[in-house]
């Protein structure tokens, strides 16, 4: 449904008010000419709103001819952003960027915001960010399942498909999103509601079984044609089989001519009651990066490619976000999810 600028304006105003805006901070409003207007003027709007001093910083897009299609977080790393530090020095001078033009999983955020600047990404459609408004209930959440997860040392998926994963963790910190950037030098994206880690080096293996009803972003299918299984040996993808999904995922990464792409990048599950299994099949491919796939509660979701953000040796710019339904995922010997239910910690579950 289309949202009004006064609704919208009011959401940002509740979003900015939880990440800290006030009469002491700046909001540098990074767009450019993809972003959505409504979104911009929001953001200005609230800002100003809660005494506030916004500015914009305006870029032109970057394209590289390797890219396909228009989702953002399809191509990631090299942005418009990449060796221009009079644009990064713009945005470092404020307290809080609201990014309506994608800079996750690039070099240059995690530079903005060691300098404590915080990033708020926001260019889902506003129908999303009205449905999945975040709420200080979801912060509570989320942090409450960090604890285990920064404490365990496996992590492990099985999945009645015939998945059945592992890896070993700690060597990377566990990153939460929930949907507002409350804290100095942290990076959150409106909507979400999940939280993730990476594997360590080298330490990922097993199998992963995509079933019926299993999304592939950026391409923003579902697997209907058979099971695509991909085996998985020391960190890496060496094998992708079954159907059509397979297939057109095997060209797709061969695309990029890089072996890193095969690399298992981020692992985590989803904790946003308020996503919907169901809504990526509601809106056109270039309406949304589908983040009700990567957030909707119980999902098990895994990517490849870059581990940048977190200081990891892989820029590639292939990114693919991968939610699975019906998994179960350990922590040690900890179950978290259990077909598709969040079980523990208690902390972290809605109550129903
Ligand atoms: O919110 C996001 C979006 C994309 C991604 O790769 C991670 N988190
Ligand atoms: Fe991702």
């Amino acid at each position: 449904m289309p949202v009004s600028q006064s609704e919208l304006t009011q959401h940002f105003e509740h979003v900015l008010k939880l990440s800290r805006v006030d009469e002491t901070q700046s909001v540098a409003v990074l767009k450019s000419h993809y972003s959505n207007p409504f979104i911009v003027t929001a953001a200005m709007e609230a800002s100003y709103r809660l005494g506030a001093k916004a500015y914009a910083v305006e870029l032109p897009a970057f394209n590289h001819r390797t890219a396909m299609g228009n989702d953002l977080t399809a191509y990631v790393g090299h942005t418009a952003l990449t060796g221009h530090p009079a644009a990064q020095q713009a945005l470092m001078a404020a307290d809080l960027v609201v990014d309506t033009m994608m800079l996750l999983h690039s070099p240059e955020q995690e530079a903005i915001l060691k300098s404590g600047t915080r990033i708020l990404l926001a260019v889902e459609p506003p129908e999303m960010l009205a449905r999945m408004l975040p709420s200080l209930e979801d912060k509570r959440r989320v942090e409450a399942a960090r604890q285990p997860f920064e404490a365990a040392e496996t992590f492990r998926v099985t999945s009645a498909a015939g998945t059945d994963f592992r890896a070993r963790l700690g060597q990377y910190p566990v990153v939460t999103e929930y949907g507002f950037a409350d804290e100095p030098g942290r990076w959150d994206h409106w909507p979400s509601g999940f939280l993730f880690s990476w594997p360590n080096e080298g330490s990922a293996e097993g199998k992963l079984v995509l079933d019926i009803g299993d999304i592939l972003l950026p391409f923003k299918t579902y697997v209907r044609d058979k099971p695509v299984t991909l085996e998985i040996e020391e960190g890496f993808i060496r094998r992708i089989h079954g159907g059509f999904d397979a297939e057109y995922l095997r060209e797709y990464m061969a695309h990029f001519k890089d072996p890193d792409v095969y690399a298992i990048s981020h692992i985590g599950w989803g904790l946003q009651p308020r996503a919907q299994w169901t809504a990526l099949g509601l809106h056109d491919k270039n309406d949304a990066i589908g983040m009700d796939a990567r957030a909707f509660h119980g999902n098990f979701l895994f990517s490849t490619g870059p581990n940048t953000e977190v200081g990891g040796p892989r820029n590639t710019p292939c990114h693919m976000d991968i939610p699975m339904r019906h998994c179960s995922v350990y922590l040690d010997d900890m179950a978290v999810v259990k077909e598709g239910d969040v079980v523990a910690p208690e902390a972290s579950r809605i109550e129903t």
